[in-house]
């Protein structure tokens, strides 16, 4: 059996007296897209500021690619290949999206302070951007100024740059969020086309586009991970049901996302 690209073993975390992370170990398989759910409050985004480095945990391990990265500050993580794509903060409106995604590849190979670059280098730099374009279907609007283009183009954007630093797992946290349908369903379409190219943790609202791109889906209640599966598993398990009670946004049929 393959080795998980990403493991957590007993992470804990408290703000105060709440515990926020109690107890959590999961895996995250090579080249899945794994999406970690719960309702309001359960801790999803404090997780993945754990996986990223953003927060210290207060116990547990986490190992990415075999190493134990849990003391590593977040710029060491992300020199490993741990993206974390940060909505649309990340974005400078007055540059291009070709200029935003040029960044990108630079802080990922580690050229950004070079003043002095052999020539030929600005040459691969504006072609591995504008391919990080590409795969996020936006090298049309490589031209384009950022703060000019739709809040959709924009969470494209948003993802090209995280792809541009050639991540080895990529963490999204809400990446649909503010879309509207029709947005949703071109950056569905999106990230499904990424699948198996790329190792996705993605935290996610809508439930839909959960279960329509999920390989495994775990699920948090108030810190604790109470179930790990496969959509089918999930949608049918009677504690993740329970959790959701009064919320009608558990899909129960396969959704045609
Ligand atoms: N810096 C902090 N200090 C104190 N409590 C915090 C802090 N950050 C989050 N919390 C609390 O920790 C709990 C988990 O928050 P978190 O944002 O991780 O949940 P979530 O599952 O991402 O929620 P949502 O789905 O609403 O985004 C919440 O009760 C929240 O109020």
């Amino acid at each position: 059996m393959a080795e998980p690209l990403l493991a957590l073993h007993g992470l804990r975390k408290r703000f105060g007296g709440l515990a926020v992370t109690d107890d959590v170990s999961l895996d995250v398989m090579p080249g899945e897209i794994h999406a970690i759910i719960g309702p309001n409050g359960a801790g999803k985004t404090t997780l993945i500021n754990e996986i990223s480095g953003v927060l210290p945990v207060d116990a547990g391990r986490i190992l990415f690619a075999g190493q134990d990265i849990t003391r590593l500050p977040l710029h060491r993580r992300a020199r490993r290949g741990l993206a974390r794509s940060f909505q649309i903060t990340s974005i400078i409106p007055d540059f291009t999206a070709l200029e935003n995604a040029a960044l990108a590849v630079q802080a990922g190979d580690g050229t950004s302070f070079r003043f002095f670059r052999p020539a030929g280098s600005e040459r691969r730099l504006n072609e591995a951007a504008l391919a990080a374009l590409d795969s996020v279907g936006l090298a049309h609007r490589a031209a384009t100024p950022a703060g000019a283009m739709s809040h959709g183009e924009k969470r494209q954007l948003e993802l090209a740059i995280a792809l541009a630093t050639q991540p080895r797992l990529l963490l999204l946290d809400e990446p649909l969020a503010g879309a509207g349908p029709e947005e949703t369903e071109r950056l569905v379409s999106l990230l499904r086309g990424l699948r198996g190219r790329y190792t996705i943790v993605l935290v996610e609202h809508d439930m839909q586009a959960v279960f329509a791109l999920a390989d495994r889906i775990s699920v948090l209640v108030y810190g604790r991970l109470i179930a790990t599966g496969g959509p089918d598993a999930i949608r049918h398990n009677t504690e993740v049901r329970a959790a959701y009670l009064g919320e009608d946004d558990l899909p129960l049929a396969g959704a045609p996302c």
